[in-house]
C-alpha cells in the first residue's frame, strides 16, 4: 500500500526523520555533511518538532523513523531480533590490518567475530541499537598488552542527512521505488528507509541498480497522465531509463528536466527551484528561465506506446514554455527566495501549502492563479542543512479522492483505487500524534 498520483492530492502519510545524533556528528563539519551552513541541533529539533505537529494538525499520519525502528521491539521478539540485525550490518569490527596476524595468533579474532558483535548487540537497548543505525560504526581493535588485551578506536558514517526523507526514494502512481544517492554520505539512507517501509507495511516495488543514480527531490507527480523527473546533478538518465523501462513512473507521459549546465548544490534537485500548488499553477525559480538562459532547464517527452514501451516524443523544450503548454499558471520565484527555499514548500493536498519562506507564503497567497491556503513555517535551523519542507517529507501515501478526512490507518472507505490496499502494520503504530 503505497502512492501518489498528484502532488495535489490529499497527503495522508509521511515518513518524517527528526534531528538527532547523526545531526550532532554531522554539525561538527557542516561542509563535509552536505550542509549550507553551521547547524544549532536544538533549533532544529524544535523545528522539526513544530513541522510534525502541523502535519499532525491537517489530520497527516506521520511515521517518524527513530520510532519506527524502535517500534513494538519492548513486545515483539521479531521486531527486536530485526532491528539487531539492522544494526548488525551498520556496526563495523576490524582489526588494525598491521596487527592482524599477531593478534590471531594470540587468539584475538573473537574480539572482532560476528558471534562477539551479535553477543553486543542482544544486551543493547532499542535506542542504542537505533543509533547504531543511524551512526553506522566502524571499530577498529588493537592488541593491548594489558587488562583485556584489546583497545579499540572508533569512527562513523553518521546518516546526516537522513532528516531529508524525500530523497532516498521517489513515490510515484505505482509505489514506493527505492534510489541510489549520488553522494557517498548518503549511501547507506537506503537500507535504512526500505527498513522503515517494510515494517510499517509500505512494500516497496524496486529499487534503482549500480550505476544509476535517483533521489526523490527530483521527482513530482502531476496526475495519471504526467509526472515530472529531474536529472542533473543528482539522478542521472540511467535511473529514468531503468523507470521507464520498468514502468515504473506509471503515468501516460513522462517529463524529464534536464539540467545540463547549471548542476549547483543550490538548485541540486527539481524540488529547490519547481513546486506543484494547485492541478493549475506551480511555482519556478525565475533565473533558470528563457531559452538563452545559461542554466536553463529543458524538458524531453517520454509517452507511453500502445505497446506499452516509451518513446521520446518531443525533447529540448524550455520548461517555462513546456509548463505553459500544458496550461499551468506560474509564479515566479526570485533568486534570494530561492536560496532560502521558496521553492521548497509541501502541498498537503487540496491546495494547502506550507511554505518556509515568509515572502514566498505571501507572494503566493496573493497570486490570481492560486486559490488555496499558505502556512508558513520556520525551518531555518533545517534550511542550514540545505533543505526545507518538500525535501524533509516522504509522502507514501496520498488519496486520490481528496478527502480532507483525518486518515486513522485501520480503514478508508472513500478508497476504491484498485492500486492500493488498507496498510497493515502502521494502523497500530504508536508514535508522537497516533
Ligand atoms: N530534496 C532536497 O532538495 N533535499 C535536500 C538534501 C540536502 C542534503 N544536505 C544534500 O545535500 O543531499
Amino acid at each position: 500500500m503505497s502512492g501518489q498520483s498528484h502532488e495535489n492530492d490529499s497527503a495522508k502519510v509521511i515518513f518524517l526523520c527528526c534531528p538527532s545524533l547523526p545531526k550532532f556528528m554531522g554539525a561538527l563539519h557542516p561542509a563535509g555533511a552536505l550542509y549550507a551552513q553551521p547547524v544549532n541541533l536544538k533549533q532544529a529539533i524544535d523545528q522539526h518538532q513544530a513541522f510534525r505537529a502541523l502535519l499532525k494538525r491537517q489530520g497527516i499520519k506521520t511515521l517518524e523513523v527513530s520510532e519506527v525502528l524502535a517500534h513494538d521491539t519492548e513486545t515483539s521478539v521479531n521486531a527486536r531480533m530485526d532491528l539487531e540485525e539492522l544494526a548488525a550490518k551498520s556496526l563495523i569490527y576490524r582489526a588494525e590490518p598491521e596487527c592482524l596476524e599477531r593478534f590471531k595468533a594470540l587468539g584475538g579474532e573473537y574480539y572482532i567475530s560476528e558471534e562477539y558483535k551479535r553477543l553486543v548487540l542482544e544486551a543493547m537497548s532499542s535506542d542504542q541499537l537505533t543509533d547504531i543505525v543511524k551512526t553506522f560504526p566502524t571499530v577498529t581493535i588493537t592488541h593491548s598488552t594489558r587488562d583485556t588485551g584489546v583497545s579499540a578506536s572508533y569512527s562513523f558514517q553518521p546518516l546526516t542527512n537522513l532528516v531529508f526523507t524525500r530523497d532516498q526514494q521517489v513515490t510515484t502512481r505505482k509505489g514506493i521505488v527505492l534510489g541510489r544517492p549520488s553522494s557517498v554520505q548518503r549511501e547507506h539512507e537506503v537500507n535504512v528507509m526500505e527498513f522503515c517501509f517494510r515494517k510499517m507495511g509500505f512494500p516497496t516495488i524496486d529499487r534503482i541498480p549500480a550505476p544509476a543514480h535517483l533521489e526523490g527531490g527530483d521527482f513530482f507527480p502531476a496526475g495519471d497522465d504526467l509526472c515530472f523527473i529531474g536529472v542533473g546533478l543528482r539522478t542521472d538518465m540511467n535511473a529514468v531509463e531503468y523507470m521507464l523501462k520498468k514502468d515504473l513512473f506509471g503515468t501516460r507521459r513522462v517529463a524529464v528536466v534536464r539540467d545540463d549546465y547549471d548542476r549547483n548544490q543550490d538548485r541540486m534537485h527539481l524540488d529547490c527551484v519547481f513546486n506543484i500548488l494547485s492541478p493549475d499553477c506551480v511555482l519556478l525559480y525565475e533565473d533558470m528561465v528563457g531559452k538563452n538562459n545559461p542554466i536553463l532547464r529543458q524538458v524531453d517527452e517520454y509517452v507511453k506506446k500502445e505497446n506499452g514501451q516509451y518513446a521520446l516524443e518531443r525533447s529540448n523544450i524550455e520548461f517555462s514554455e513546456y509548463l505553459r503548454g500544458e496550461g499551468l499558471s506560474i509564479i515566479f520565484i526570485p533568486a534570494k527566495e530561492q536560496l532560502q527555499y521558496g521553492c521548497n514548500v509541501l502541498n498537503l493536498g487540496n491546495k494547502n501549502i506550507v511554505a518556509v519562506h515568509p515572502t514566498t507564503a505571501r507572494r503566493i497567497a496573493k497570486a490570481p492563479c492560486f486559490d488555496g491556503n499558505v502556512e508558513f513555517i520556520n525551518m531555518s535551523a533545517i534550511t542550514a542543512m540545505y533543505g526545507a519542507a518538500h525535501c524533509a517529507s516522504q509522502v507514501v501515501y496520498r488519496d486520490v479522492t481528496g478527502s480532507c478526512e483525518k486518515w486513522d490507518g485501520f480503514h478508508n472507505e472513500l478508497d476504491s483505487s484498485p492500486r492500493r490496499q488498507v496498510p497493515t502494520a502502521w494502523g497500530d503504530y504508536i508514535g508522537n500524534n497516533a
